[in-house]
């Protein structure tokens, strides 16, 4: 693959080989030191596949039609103004033209994917698809039963989020093509060989006649070419600065492969520059971190918790520093305070109020209760002030305490601060019973069979091996729900000892803000 990067004009950086890891499967080794700010690989902009790319066989690409045409006005005077429908001249490939505009990025890109597999070596990527994995270990890819078996209702729920966005996606794609091509399967979508007397059992296995529409729609070339997304994209946003400014803005989507360059494997350890040179026409990953002769060249995913990884990438790393727990509403927020609604409005109000002033949500997105894998305080800061405002009496907000919290960093009062730890240290004794029988459940369910529990982390596992109808047990799974028991442990040593130094407080805190204001106030 490197070989064939280097002849085709990638700037691969020649400290840098392929290398297979035992614990991170395939990836990027350095037989010198690589410095900060090296430039890793430099690709040219042809090489890329984004949701604007052109394909590798010109005649499939539009002709290049003028944004600008000129029209006359009224008084005869004759001005340029922007051509928003250009359209493809060919009647022949108008079907396939008119269903790449209807596309969104993502099935942009997988029809791209599909059409060069399809193309095998007529296409100018099929040296790097060749050597792409054949299969994804992404969540979109687990069987429904083995969703439900993760067992945590905020998990179950996100990973069917994601499959359902890939059926619905692909249900979507197929609409489309069928749409344009009349629902005819058997509509020759490429004709790659003009003479009509094809024989067409002379295809060799890498050399193909015509390619007709029942190939490409595929569930699963499409669910390959969803985890090729997911689990190898870059960010790509440099047109947001030209006319499709507008269009792109709804769909943020938008991301590219660069060949070469997704074959470096993640750490959290280290930062990564990624960007489209502009001068050069070329993507290019610069390393923010030095790495030493005979190691292991990584880049950085982003700040993902295990969860995510498993998610989008299908790996998890040991002892994840970005790791965390998302709350559901419904256990984050103690009951009797939403009960207040009822008998005390104002004082709610008061409360949404104050949370909104301070950019702080009790609902949906905007809320994030998370447990964090931090000893300090493995609460976020924003649970735990909404929770603070929350717990707020009627007296407190009278004599707007939520500025002891938000101006000063001190506890509203001492009873607050009391009734906020009760509080998590009931969530966490019941967080920490339920992540102990989602464990057990789902050893249980999964009956020791496992489908990729080699013991260690990433690399590439055989997910097939699973033999119980289509169930077995996947060691990421286990470590999540495993490592969140751990950090539930956390949560409870934690409270305590809040709890114990709150007892040797013998002044209210509250007057401690207080005489703090009172300061502020004499200086004035
Ligand atoms: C962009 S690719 C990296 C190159 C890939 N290993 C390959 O052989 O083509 C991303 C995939 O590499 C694997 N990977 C990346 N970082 C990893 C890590 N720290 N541990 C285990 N697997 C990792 C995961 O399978 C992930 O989906």
């Amino acid at each position: 693959m490197i070989e064939w990067g280097i002849n085709n004009g990638i700037e691969w950086n020649e400290k840098l080989k392929v290398y297979d890891f035992k614990d991170t499967g395939r990836g990027i080794i350095t037989n010198d030191e690589i410095k900060e700010n090296e430039v890793l690989i430099s690709i040219p902009e042809k090489f890329l596949i984004h949701s604007k790319s052109k394909f590798s066989l010109d005649k499939l690409n539009p002709p290049n039609i003028s944004n600008k045409i000129n029209t006359t006005n009224k008084k005869g005077l004759t001005t340029t103004i922007e051509n928003n429908n250009p359209s493809p001249l060919s009647i022949f490939y108008k079907p396939f033209h008119d269903s790449v505009n209807q596309f969104n990025p993502k099935q942009r890109i997988s029809f791209h994917l599909i059409i060069e597999k399809l193309l095998k070596k007529n296409s100018i990527w099929f040296n790097y698809l060749n050597d792409l994995p054949n299969e994804y270990n992404i969540t979109s890819t687990y069987d429904d039963k083995e969703i439900e078996y993760i067992g945590y209702p905020i998990y179950v729920e996100k990973v069917f989020k994601l499959k359902n966005e890939m059926i619905s996606s692909f249900n979507s794609f197929k609409e489309i093509l069928m749409k344009n091509y009349e629902n005819d399967l058997n509509r020759i979508i490429i004709k790659l060989n003009d003479n009509d007397n094809e024989n067409e059992n002379d295809e060799d296995n890498d050399k193909i006649g015509n390619i007709k529409l029942n190939e490409i729609i595929n569930f699963n070339l499409y669910e390959w070419c969803w985890g090729t997304i997911q689990s190898r994209t870059y960010y790509y946003n440099r047109n947001m600065k030209q006319q499709q400014q507008q269009k792109l803005e709804s769909d943020k989507d938008d991301c590219t492969l660069v060949p070469l360059a997704d074959l470096f494997n993640h750490s959290s350890f280290v930062d990564t520059e990624a960007i489209f040179n502009e001068k050069k026409q070329c993507y290019q990953v610069i390393t923010k971190t030095r790495f030493e002769k005979d190691t292991q060249v990584f880049i950085s995913y982003g700040k993902h918790s295990n969860f995510t990884l498993m998610n989008y990438y299908g790996f998890i790393i040991e002892n994840n520093t970005n790791d965390s727990i998302p709350l559901i509403q419904g256990d984050a927020i103690p009951n009797q305070l939403l009960l207040e609604k009822e008998n005390d409005i104002k004082s709610y109000e008061k409360k949404l109020l104050i949370l909104e002033q301070y950019g702080l949500s009790i609902y949906g997105d905007n809320s994030k209760f998370l447990i964090l894998i931090d000893k300090e305080l493995p609460f976020s800061w924003n649970y735990l002030s909404v929770l603070k405002v929350l717990f707020m009496t009627k007296d407190e907000l009278n004599n707007q305490l939520e500025l002891n919290l938000f101006h000063y960093d001190l506890p509203i009062s001492k009873s607050n601060h009391e009734k906020v730890l009760n509080f998590l240290k009931n969530l966490s004794i019941s967080q920490l019973t339920h992540f102990k029988n989602y464990l057990n459940s789902y050893n249980n369910n999964n009956n020791n069979n496992n489908i990729n529990n080699n013991n260690n982390f990433g690399g590439f596992n055989d997910i097939n091996n699973n033999d119980n109808n289509g169930i077995g047990k996947r060691f990421e799974i286990s470590y999540i729900l495993e490592f969140n028991i751990k950090m539930w442990e956390g949560c409870i040593e934690w409270v305590d000892l809040q709890c114990l130094s709150l007892k040797e407080e013998k002044e209210d805190i509250l007057i401690g803000a207080n005489q703090k204001k009172n300061k502020k106030k004499k200086k004035k």
